[in-house]
């Protein structure tokens, strides 16, 4: 998989500014005057964001106004290994939860991190570029949750026009893939032999292999991301950058939004006020408000509006415009962090290698291959339904999230989900400099919800954000299963054939269990739960008669004219998938309803 031709250094170097040269702009200007009025405005261009600025700015006669508080997105940003880095930089937002008792508890402070992308493209930005629609039955629950035009016949021609299936296997079938649609769909061009080592193992415990975005999900496969010739493929890229002259868009960026403006007469959105170097601005909209700021910040901006629970907005002192369940339903897929497993061979991917490596180097920077081209480490999955393991139509509570590294192989990761540094010390720290693999179980159908509250008026201050995870036991004994799974994984001879170890130094605080009993992996996971960053549900959809609703099904919020939210916040359930395809499938389908609710035929 290396290139057939090693350039030195330089010349790869030289290679590499040529291309950054050619692509040019890749993104619109930032418009600093903008208009007093828009037919649309869009607040956060972030997945959903960025996809229905390019299909409502297409519509002749409209303009659209795109607010976003990050800056440009940029080529660094695009190489796929430093995606854990970019989680340090100002393209994150850095929230952190509420300290808890019961989660949590192995990191510092007890607060979890929660990352959300603050740059065009969002959090289509900071991500590992997982592309995954999830099971038909996710969207034939939200249909039965009473949202009618939601159920997966309606949405799978949504998840088609989104996608530019380069992997020609998968291109073939025509009934679930598409080809020429804005996202581009590929296979990571390089890997290590420990991801095919984790497939084989799980063929041997009775998996098979799968395409997880065909007609089933169940099984186990090579990741499929949203990467174009090596390099991200964020919302950015994919919608806006083909349309970055067209002038019916505006975006002006490095501006917050701090206000949705409302006619308290009529009761309909008519702008939003923002603010851009320290100067609040105001802008109208002759037609929608839409609010695609993410599932922390679009129920922030709608309670700072005066939309969310009566009695939480009357103790910040904010008018109350409409009593709605706003920041209620906040759902994530959590994982069990840090459970690793330690490999005597130099196999697995290690910071240190990586970047004394002029072979790596240079296959990415003149190839975009190599070790580089790895999205954080995730490299391969498997899909389980614990209660139907052996059947391919099952639908999946937990999903096994292949890294070929793991929190002892580069000194930030661990930063990254802010563990305790002394506890890490105790732990991991004598392993460090040794090659490893982390699995990541991961629930995916969780039974807790959390919160997102407004801490104060003040705009901009973070909110407060309550997880709860593990409200619910049965959550935590899915991760649990899932642990022991991956220790049967490690235990099969293609694992074996890298002398894979579970690295068995206990948690003090769980030591007392007995470590490897079912007793000592709850207390490791509530020690060490790893979000997948898959924040949602926060302005859930469903009907005026769900005491939780806020949208309705056409995304609008109920009681509240020309106002709709279009982002992750809408999902009534989390489906069994990475969010971001399910976001951009939310956005195309928001972009068709907006056109025939505005009389425009689709
Ligand atoms: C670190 C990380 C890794 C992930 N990995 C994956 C993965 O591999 N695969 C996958 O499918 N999903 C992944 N996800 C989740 C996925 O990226 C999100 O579900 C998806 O991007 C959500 O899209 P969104 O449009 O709802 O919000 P976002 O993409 O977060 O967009 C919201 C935008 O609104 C802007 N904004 C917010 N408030 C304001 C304001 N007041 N004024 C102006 N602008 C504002 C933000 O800056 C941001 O640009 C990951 C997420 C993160 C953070």
């Amino acid at each position: 998989q290396r290139g057939p031709y090693r350039p030195s250094i330089l010349e790869a170097s030289l290679r590499s500014i040529w291309e950054i040269t050619r692509m040019g702009r890749t993104e619109p200007r930032d418009t600093r005057d903008v208009l007093p009025e828009y037919d649309f405005i869009i607040v956060g261009a972030g997945t959903a964001g960025c996809a229905l600025a390019n299909r409502l700015s297409s519509v002749e006669g409209w303009k659209v106004l795109l607010i976003e508080a990050g800056r440009e997105e940029n080529y660094m940003m695009d190489i796929p290994i430093v995606a854990n880095m970019l989680q340090f930089s100002e393209a994150n937002w850095k929230y952190r939860t509420v300290p808890s008792d019961t989660a949590c508890l192995g990191m510092a402070n007890r607060q979890c991190n929660y990352p959300r992308g603050k740059v065009m493209g969002g959090s289509s930005v900071l991500n590992y570029m997982i592309y995954n629609r999830g099971h038909y039955r996710d969207y034939d629950q939200w249909e039965l949750m009473g949202n009618p035009g939601w159920g997966y016949r309606d949405v799978l021609k949504y998840f088609l026009r989104l996608e530019d299936m380069t992997i020609p296997d998968l291109a073939r079938d025509k009934v679930y893939h598409n080809v020429g649609g804005p996202v581009a769909v590929s296979y990571i061009p390089w890997h290590t032999p420990l991801a095919a080592a984790f497939l084989e193992a799980g063929m041997l415990k009775g998996g098979w292999p799968v395409d997880y975005n065909g007609p089933t999900q169940a099984g186990y496969s090579y990741l499929q991301v949203t990467m174009r010739n090596g390099t991200r493929w964020s919302s950015n890229r994919a919608y806006l950058g083909p349309i970055r002259d067209r002038r019916t868009l505006h975006v002006t960026k490095q501006s917050v939004a701090t206000r949705i403006l409302i006619d308290p007469v009529t009761r309909e959105a008519t702008g939003i006020e923002f603010v851009r170097d320290r100067r609040r601005r105001v802008v109208r909209a002759r037609r929608e408000v839409i609010i695609s700021a993410g599932a922390i910040n679009s129920p922030q901006l709608l309670m700072l509006s005066g939309i969310g629970p009566r009695a939480h907005l009357q103790e910040k002192n904010i008018p109350v415009v409409q009593d709605l369940a706003v920041g209620y339903n906040l759902m994530d897929h959590v994982s069990a962090g840090a459970v690793l497993f330690l490999v005597n061979q130099s196999v697995s991917l290690r910071a240190e290698r990586i970047l004394d490596s002029h072979d790596d180097y240079v296959d990415y920077i003149a190839y975009h291959t190599g070790p580089m081209s790895i999205p954080g480490g995730c490299e391969s999955v498997g899909f389980i339904d614990l209660k139907d393991p052996n059947n391919p139509d099952g639908w999946p509570d937990l999903e096994l999230l292949f890294n070929s590294g793991s929190v002892i192989s580069e000194p930030t990761l661990r930063d990254n989900f802010g563990i305790d540094e002394a506890l890490y010390q105790k732990i991991f720290a004598h392993v460090e400099g040794r090659d490893s693999w982390m699995p990541l179980p991961m629930l995916m159908r969780p039974k807790s919800k959390g919160r997102v509250m407004l801490r104060d008026r003040n705009p901009l201050r973070k909110p407060l954000i309550f997880h709860n995870y593990f409200q619910y036991p049965e959550d935590l004994e899915v991760l649990v299963d899932g642990v022991l799974r991956t220790i049967e994984l490690s235990n099969t001879e293609p694992f074996q054939r890298f002398g894979s170890t579970l690295h068995d130094t206990p948690i003090p605080a769980c030591k007392s269990k007995g470590f490897g009993t079912r007793a000592y992996w709850r207390c490791h996971i509530r020690h060490f739960p790893f979000t997948i960053y898959h924040q949602s549900g926060t302005c859930k959809m469903g009907p005026r008669s769900d005491p939780n609703a806020v949208v309705d099904s056409r995304l609008r919020v109920h009681g509240v004219g020309r106002l709709r939210v279009v982002d992750a916040s809408i999902m009534p359930a989390i489906p069994a998938a990475h969010t971001n395809a399910p976001t951009y499938m939310i956005a195309e389908k928001a972009a068709d309803m907006i056109k025939e609710d505005n009389g425009v035929p689709v």
